[in-house]
């Protein structure tokens, strides 16, 4: 983990409409590094997902400087793999089909690397099911294999797994695990649980808001496999949970 993956330099961003004016990131700096996994949490509206959407070139409209691999961002592109918490698989397609998407199957390159994917996401057997047979854990799965497929620099997750139950949300974060060790591809997560970030992630960026801005960038130095009742596990808690309650009571929505 030499290299920066992504720098975000002096991040500003307002929303504009004809009455009134929300500066809802204020100077947002930090680099990932090549193969690092870092996670960012802070309270709802500290401006995580626009944080996000920014880096993943899905908005333009900001002050500052966003690079990929050296290269400015400037607009959505397969570098950068965007997973949202709901699935976003065609419905009409099978596991294999939505994996491989505008790519086609009969192309013997992409069957050995679809295949290459169901396998590294654990999916094997499920190739031809359709999005409606399969768990939303499974679904998750597909779509971050779909991701993968196209060898992004980065793959932003936006609470990727808020809308699963606990059991299956701890199982995800060990298949994300594997996934990401197994791949190296660089890694920004959006979580509102503090359990997953310190589970998952090499540093934990802590956000406040209005506006968003870093309040704390703590590093997570545990082996992985993580254990999560270690004393350890449970001193980083409390110290992101130390970061967190400076911002005011009524903003806070966390997970542990
Ligand atoms: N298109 C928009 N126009 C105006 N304001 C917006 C727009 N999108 C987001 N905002 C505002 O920007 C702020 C940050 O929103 P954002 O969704 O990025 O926060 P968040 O930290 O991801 O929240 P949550 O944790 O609840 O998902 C909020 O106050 C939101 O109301």
């Amino acid at each position: 983990m030499t290299t920066a993956a992504l720098e975000i330099q002096h991040l500003n961003k307002t929303f504009r409409s004809s009455d009134k004016a929300t500066h809802v990131l204020d100077e947002i700096q930090f680099t990932l590094a090549k193969e690092e996994f870092v996670s960012i949490i802070g309270p709802s509206g500290c401006g995580k997902s626009t944080l996000l959407k920014i880096v993943a070139g899905l908005d333009a409209e900001y002050e500052g400087t966003v690079r990929l691999d050296g290269e400015v961002v400037r607009g959505p592109g397969k570098e950068k793999g965007f997973i949202f918490q709901e699935h976003r698989l065609f419905p009409w397609l099978t596991v294999e089909k939505n994996i491989a998407a505008d790519l086609s199957l009969k192309d013997p390159d992409v069957r050995r690397r679809v295949d290459a994917m169901i396998e590294l996401v654990r999916l094997q057997g499920f190739e031809k099911a359709y999005p409606k047979q399969i768990s939303g854990g499974m679904s998750q799965r597909v779509a971050i294999a779909r991701a993968l497929l196209r060898k992004p620099q980065v793959l932003l997750l936006d609470e990727p797994f808020g809308a699963l139950d606990a059991f299956t949300r701890n199982h995800m974060q060990e298949s994300l695990l594997d996934i990401w060790r197994e791949n190296r591809t660089s890694m920004l997560l959006v979580t509102h649980d503090i359990d997953e970030a310190i589970f998952l992630s090499n540093r934990i960026v802590v956000m406040d808001a209005r506006p968003g801005k870093i309040k704390a960038i703590i590093t997570v130095d545990l082996p992985y496999p993580r254990n999560r009742v270690s004393p350890s596990f449970q001193a980083l808690r409390t110290e992101v949970l130390g970061a967190l309650n400076h911002i005011e009571e009524d903003d806070a929505g966390w997970q542990i």
